[in-house]
């Protein structure tokens, strides 16, 4: 396959939900293999752009595009299935199944074979649903949760939770992960592990992730590039000391009551 290296592009775009323009003029590229941050105070808009990014909304203007391919106004599952996964701030997990079939079930999005050969249990089915349950097998062990598999999801510890729902993402093998405040309502130790662990699959992947996060020590640490959105407007993008000394960036949050940027 051709390799490119911006893995995505938003050019310009813009989101209005009625009269409120929630995201305006847009400007993204991310190169294979960054892990850049997206931040600003409650309201600014950053999930109205994982949401136009993944499909869930369309920009009202201008367009997205993934590997160079324009994916503007297709559906979210068809988004999945070219290489974006994304994690949502509150956990979505199935939590009465077990550990294991949270994966399986997020590999199904990538299945082949038709229902009639699964109800018939034809043999390339057969074949196909075994290939996914030793996938599923080798990912969780690959994000350290190989002890869990027949555990139901929500009997783990919140930091694994967390990190069973990154793995789901991961089954449907993205080039591009968006992470939605995967840090929220961590303890220190839990999101000292998770930087830890984001920076891994980073690497182990091969992936390029775009991290919303309101915890500044999580997105100062692992984030080479931040950019800052105020009322729906980029105000700063730079590394984390630029971002840190930014007056515009120290007024939006001071101005919004939240803690300075530190
Ligand atoms: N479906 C919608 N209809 C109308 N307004 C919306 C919709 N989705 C988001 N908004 C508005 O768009 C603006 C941006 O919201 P968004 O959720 O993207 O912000 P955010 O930066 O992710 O905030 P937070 O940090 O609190 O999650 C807000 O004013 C919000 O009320």
């Amino acid at each position: 396959m051709q390799q490119h290296a911006t893995v995505l592009k938003c050019d310009k775009i813009v989101m209005r939900f009625g009269g409120l323009i929630a995201v305006n003029d847009f400007v993204l590229e991310l190169s294979k293999g960054e892990l850049v941050g997206l931040i600003g105070p409650n309201g600014a808009g950053k999930t109205t752009v994982f949401n136009m990014i993944t499909g869930v909304y369309t920009p009202t203007s201008r367009d997205i595009y993934f590997l160079g391919e324009k994916i503007t106004g297709l559906q979210p599952y068809h988004i999945t299935r070219k290489g974006i996964a994304r994690t949502f701030q509150n956990i979505r997990l199935f939590g009465s199944l077990p550990v294991l079939d949270n994966i399986m079930l997020a590999q199904h999005l990538r299945l082949k074979s038709d229902p009639f050969s699964a109800v018939f249990r034809l043999p390339w089915y057969v074949r196909e649903e075994k290939a996914i349950y030793e996938d599923s097998l080798r990912l969780l062990d690959a994000v350290g949760l190989t002890a869990r598999v027949n555990e139901r999801a929500d009997s783990l510890p919140y930091g694994e939770q967390r990190r069973l729902e990154i793995a789901r993402a991961l089954a449907t093998k993205p080039q591009l992960l968006l992470l939605d405040e995967p840090a929220a309502g961590m303890n220190p130790q839990e999101s000292e592990d998770l930087m830890r662990f984001i920076q891994r699959i980073l690497k182990d992947f091969d992936l390029t992730i775009l991290l919303i996060e309101h915890d500044m020590k999580v997105v100062m640490g692992i984030c080479e590039r931040i950019v800052v959105l105020d009322y729906g407007v980029t105000i700063a993008e730079g590394g984390p000391k630029d971002i840190q000394s930014n007056p515009k960036v120290i007024e939006a949050y001071l101005g919004a009551g939240a803690n300075a940027v530190s």
